[in-house]
């Protein structure tokens, strides 16, 4: 199976490594940048969004999508606000497409695999999600991942395909379930910097994680998400990861937030992706519409807006004592 990854940031760069086998597959990687391109097929490395580590030699970079055209299955890996954009200039036609975004698309509140139903609607669609640095990843370091998709067939030969001693694919037939958790977790990773950065202690960052797990577990349920997904390495264990390491993008910028910085400041001139960011002012749209209460999401929106965080957190705390089942 011909492999096509669109997008050369971290992500996109270390699936094009898992893919490439280590130099026995040869795989086509699109970046939006020349200098990826360069770097990666002068140098073998992707020297502005994954520098540390050293890629194969049988993945290829270019910046002209319609050269994945006769590509098996695309990796689709471009932020999730970009992937409409990119993928309407993709010769996609029925290609299997694996979506390995995180996010909801602001104004539409579609989830990424809604986004490429609409724009290929003859592609068979794919979710790819999981705890998963990427820098780790590309250095080989043992990862699992959620795959899902509802064509039982394609979902085994994607899983070969993928699959490697050090990169553990485990099936699934819910690709909402599998997207929602990815989607979810990039604000709530926001939340618990937030705890670190103001020194609110491990108690808190606990307490965040499951109440902030039961709100993605309200409003994955409420979109036609399996509990049993949610619970699995795209919910839970992509949530516990990314919540507990400053190696996340979203973590990071919720200690900034924590510490006192403004958003805007902390955003203007970073060149890798928050997706938590973008996700979380329609993620609280969405959750309004379908009355779902998600006041870790509407606490991480204020911040973002810039509220001060003693007053954020003193909201949070303050709010009626409820049922924990509720
Ligand atoms: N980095 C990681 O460890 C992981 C990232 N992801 C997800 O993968 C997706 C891509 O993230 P990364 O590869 O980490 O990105 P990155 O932060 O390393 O790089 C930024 C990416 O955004 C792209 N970009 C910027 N403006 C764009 C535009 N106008 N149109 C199209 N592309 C544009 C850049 O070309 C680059 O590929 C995100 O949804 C992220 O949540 C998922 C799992 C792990
Ligand atoms: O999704 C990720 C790990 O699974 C990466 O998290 P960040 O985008 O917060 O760095």
């Amino acid at each position: 199976m011909r492999i096509g990854v669109i997008g050369g940031g971290a992500w996109g760069t270390a699936l094009a490594q898992v893919a490439a086998r280590g130099g026995s597959e040869e795989v086509l990687l699109w970046a939006r940048e020349a200098q990826v391109v360069e770097s990666v097929n002068l140098r073998h490395r992707n020297d502005l969004f994954l520098p540390q580590v050293p890629l194969s030699p049988s993945i290829r970079a270019t910046r002209e999508l319609g050269d994945l055209a006769d590509m098996q299955a695309l990796l689709v890996v471009a932020p999730a606000q970009h992937v409409r954009a990119v993928l309407s200039e993709t010769p996609v036609g029925d290609t299997p497409l694996v979506l390995c975004a995180k996010g909801i698309e602001a104004g539409t509140k579609l989830l990424v695999g809604e986004v490429a139903h609409q724009v290929a609607p003859r592609a068979p669609l794919a979710v790819l999600s999981g705890p998963t640095f990427a820098h780790e990843v590309a250095a080989g370091k043992p990862t699992a991942v959620t795959l899902a998709c509802e064509d039982e067939g394609l979902r085994t030969r994607l899983a070969e395909r993928l699959a490697g001693p050090a990169f553990r694919t485990y099936g699934s037939g819910d690709l909402v379930g599998a997207e929602i958790g990815g989607a979810v977790k990039n604000v709530l990773a926001i939340a618990c910097g937030v705890v670190e950065g103001a020194g609110l202690g491990l108690n808190a960052r606990a307490a965040l994680i499951a109440r902030g797990f039961a709100e993605m577990t309200r409003f994955g349920l409420a979109r036609g998400a399996q509990a049993e997904t949610l619970t699995g390495l795209s919910g839970l264990g992509d949530l516990v990861l990314t919540c507990s390491s400053t190696n996340s993008r979203n973590f990071s910028l919720g200690l900034g937030l924590g510490q006192g910085k403004q958003a805007a400041a902390l955003m203007a001139d970073r060149k890798t992706v928050a997706e938590g960011a973008f996700t979380a002012p329609v993620l609280r749209e969405a959750a309004r519409d379908a009355g779902i209460d998600m006041p870790v999401t509407r606490a991480v929106n204020d911040l973002l807006e810039g509220a001060p965080v003693a007053r954020v957190i003193e909201e949070l705390l303050s709010r009626p004592l409820r049922e924990e089942l509720q």
